[in-house]
């Protein structure tokens, strides 16, 4: 990705964020991907690394509508995602995307703490304050599905470098082209 995509990505979730009540902390762990499909608008997603302790995380997020975090489960992470504006779908599979079929029985997730059957591959439709609970996995992808979705996860350790496994061959975080000065930092820019 550009550095001025990346800005820019800042930016909007920024006013976003702030729109909607979700103040920031001081000097906020920005980390904003293109999973390393190089089509930031169709696939990719902007988080901000809330709490990052040994036993628990939190992450406030920000997509743009339609735009995909593609299919991916966690090594240990088990994770809340959770709809805190707008409304945001999300596509579960119980297992890896390729080895589900459609006449697969129906897995149970937690959908606001009850227990729901869902079909392999089919899109749970969350609205604001609702959540869905992700036992490691379950592979999941997720969209905005309105204008000014922000998105909450609340989870176990979180370790982005080794945890996610996804279905198809992504780089989690972007390659950057510096074509300005940086807005902020990243979580994956290079310590100077
Ligand atoms: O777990 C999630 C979303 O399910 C994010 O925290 C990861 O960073 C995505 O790779």
């Amino acid at each position: 990705m550009k550095r001025s995509q990346i800005n820019q990505a800042v930016r909007d979730a920024t006013v976003c964020f702030i729109r909607h009540g979700w103040t920031l902390p001081p000097n906020p762990r920005w980390d904003v991907t293109d999973f390393g499909r190089d089509d930031f608008r169709a696939c990719g997603l902007v988080l901000v690394n809330l709490a990052e302790e040994p036993e628990y995380c939190e992450k406030l997020m920000f997509a743009y509508p339609h735009q995909i975090t593609p299919a991916h489960t966690h090594r240990l992470k088990k994770e809340d995602i959770i709809c805190r504006h707008g409304v945001l779908e999300v596509r579960l599979w119980p297992a890896s995307p390729e080895k589900c079929s459609a006449s697969d029985p129906p897995s149970r997730v937690r959908v606001d703490g009850q227990e729901t059957s869902i079909d392999a591959g089919s899109v749970l439709v969350l609205q604001a304050g609702s959540r869905v609970t992700l036992e490691p996995g379950v592979f999941h992808s997720f969209w905005a599905a309105a204008e000014d979705t922000i998105i909450g996860e609340v989870s176990t350790a979180n370790d982005d470098l080794t945890d996610n496994l996804f279905a198809e061959p992504v780089s989690r975080f972007t390659q950057v082209e510096e074509d300005e000065p940086a807005l902020v930092r990243l979580v994956s820019d290079p310590v100077l």
